[in-house]
């Protein structure tokens, strides 16, 4: 079964210590270990580190992307959501 995390959970993991969480569309996803792979750079990752970053992922990658690696990083989802 799938955690569920508040927004303000994935809030609090926004740094190397804590652990950089990203949300995308419902799924809330770890990329603290995968941040210094990212092919777009880890900066641009860090910028988005503890938020809803939906837009952004969609803006620049595909559903390849998604299928590639969401598996591996997803850790759960939101419990509030916009779109239940
Ligand atoms: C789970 C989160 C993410 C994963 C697994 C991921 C993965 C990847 C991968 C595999 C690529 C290589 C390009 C490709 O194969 O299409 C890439 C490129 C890129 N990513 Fe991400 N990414 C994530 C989140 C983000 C976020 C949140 C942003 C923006 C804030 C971002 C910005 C970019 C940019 C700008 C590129 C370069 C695109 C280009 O070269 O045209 N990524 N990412």
């Amino acid at each position: 079964m799938s955690k569920t995390y508040t927004t303000k959970d994935v809030a609090e993991h926004k740094t190397d210590a804590a652990g950089i969480w990203i949300i995308i569309d419902n799924g809330v996803y770890d990329v603290t270990k995968f941040i210094d792979e990212h092919p777009g750079g880890p900066k641009i990752l860090k910028r988005m580190a503890g938020k809803d970053s939906t837009k952004q992922f969609w803006k620049y990658h595909g559903q390849k992307v998604m299928d590639k690696y969401g598996e591996k990083l997803k850790i759960g989802s939101v419990a509030e959501s916009a779109k239940l």
